[in-house]
């Protein structure tokens, strides 16, 4: 047999296996969480509410809220050696390095030494990732030691209040909410097949929340929302963003915060960042990046028919509440935690490893041949 050129199918339209936890591009609506629609998930709900929709199966009642929301703000502190990890760690380091390095030295110091712990130690890295980021970004940038143990009630305002040491507004707060829900969960997307992989070789959760990390942080996945900033804040004006935009496609490269592995015609949480874009960019007056990031959605879509994923709008959305562009993945661990943790509960019960096959495309039998006979 000759040898073929090994060729990625990316498993595309294969299932690799069942969940409870997501639909994406099945219902009329294309996403929702334990059968609730993502329009009504980001209307309505608190992101914590979706966070123990996820993780602990229902949608909590008001006492059961109220207990879990006291509960993550009690798991917000860092034990003494994670904080001197974190200040190791160089300030021109990626911030998704120190949320793997964080999210790894946690499971070192509080291990998960049966699954019993599981829910204990997801919410505890619900609660941890935002100050673990947080912590090296302003030791690291602005050289102060700061106290992770703030008083508020959501996930985004504490994650806002630390990096700015000032409360949020009610804006900046409520779109924080919004953002972590869209980013909470999405099937067996790359990261999250990764969590689960680890986790079906009965790997601890910190192992399995480390690795979905680490595949989160490529351009092609999380990474996105970081490139596609950093690629429209090279443009002032919607002309120039067109003529940059063509010549790219041109060129054949890939536009980043465009394009997605299920959808095909839309992304249902493009539409409500979208909105909340458009907002802050009313809020602190913009007159460049909302109206870049809308040539580039028409071009995108007139010239390839590609529409922007999740991604794209949170770009504009979160450079307008100032947050600095290298936070911008570690936010989506912030919230994609619950997903990934979520994920493995579920492979744990009724677990077999995961070992798919692979199709061989390489030589046949080769003779040994002896070290002195190589070239
Ligand atoms: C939260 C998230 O993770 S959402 C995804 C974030 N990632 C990005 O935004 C990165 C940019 N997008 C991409 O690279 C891709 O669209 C992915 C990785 C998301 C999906 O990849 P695939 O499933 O392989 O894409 P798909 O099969 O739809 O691609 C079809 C064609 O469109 C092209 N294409 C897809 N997305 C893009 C893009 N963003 N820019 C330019 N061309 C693109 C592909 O190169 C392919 O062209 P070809 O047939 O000539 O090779
Ligand atoms: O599902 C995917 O392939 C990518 C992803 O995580 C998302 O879109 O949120």
């Amino acid at each position: 047999m000759a040898e073929k050129t090994p060729v990625s199918t990316g498993l595309r339209g294969q299932s690799a296996g069942s969940t409870a936890l997501c639909t994406v591009g099945k219902s009329g609506s294309g996403l929702t969480y334990r059968g609730y629609d993502i329009h009504d998930l980001a209307e309505h709900a608190r992101f914590e509410e979706v966070a123990y929709l996820l993780l602990k199966g229902k949608l909590p009642t008001r006492q059961e809220l109220d207990a879990y929301v006291t509960k993550l703000k009690r798991l917000r502190w860092l034990p003494a050696p994670l904080k001197a990890v974190l200040e190791q760690i160089p300030a021109d380091s990626h911030p998704m390095d120190v949320m793997r390095t964080g999210a790894s030295m946690l499971g070192d110091l509080e291990t998960e030494e049966s699954f019993g712990q599981q829910q204990d130690r997801a919410d505890r890295l619900l609660a941890a990732l935002p100050s673990i980021i947080c912590y090296w970004y302003r030791y690291s940038h602005d050289g102060v030691r700061i106290e992770t143990d703030t008083d508020d009630e959501s996930v985004g305002g504490h994650f806002l209040r630390l990096l700015h040491d000032a409360p949020p507004s009610e804006l900046h707060a409520g779109v924080m909410n919004v953002s972590l829900i869209l980013y909470a969960e999405h099937e067996f997307n790359a990261s999250t097949f990764n969590a689960r992989v680890c986790a079906s070789t009965l790997s601890d959760i910190h192992s399995c929340v480390t690795g979905a990390i680490g595949t989160l942080r490529g351009p092609l996945h999380g990474g996105a929302n970081e490139a596609a900033m950093a690629m429209i804040e090279n443009w002032r004006t919607p002309d120039e963003a067109e003529r940059e935009l063509l010549g790219m496609l041109e060129r054949k490269e890939k536009i980043m915060g465009f394009g997605h592995a299920i959808y095909r015609d839309s992304d249902p949480r493009n539409a409500i960042i979208k909105r909340w874009s458009a907002r802050l960019a009313e809020d602190v007056g913009d007159t460049r990046l909302y109206p870049v990031s809308e040539r580039c959605e028409a071009v995108m879509w007139r010239e390839k028919r590609l529409f922007c994923n999740a991604d794209f709008f949170h770009a504009s959305a979160y450079h307008f509440m100032g947050i600095p562009t290298k936070l911008f993945t570690p936010i989506f661990v912030c919230s994609r935690v619950t997903g990934w943790c979520a994920h493995v509960f579920e492979q744990r019960e009724g677990n077999r490893i995961i070992r798919p096959s692979a199709d061989y495309v390489g030589p046949e039998h080769q003779a040994w041949l002896p070290i002195e006979h190589r070239q």
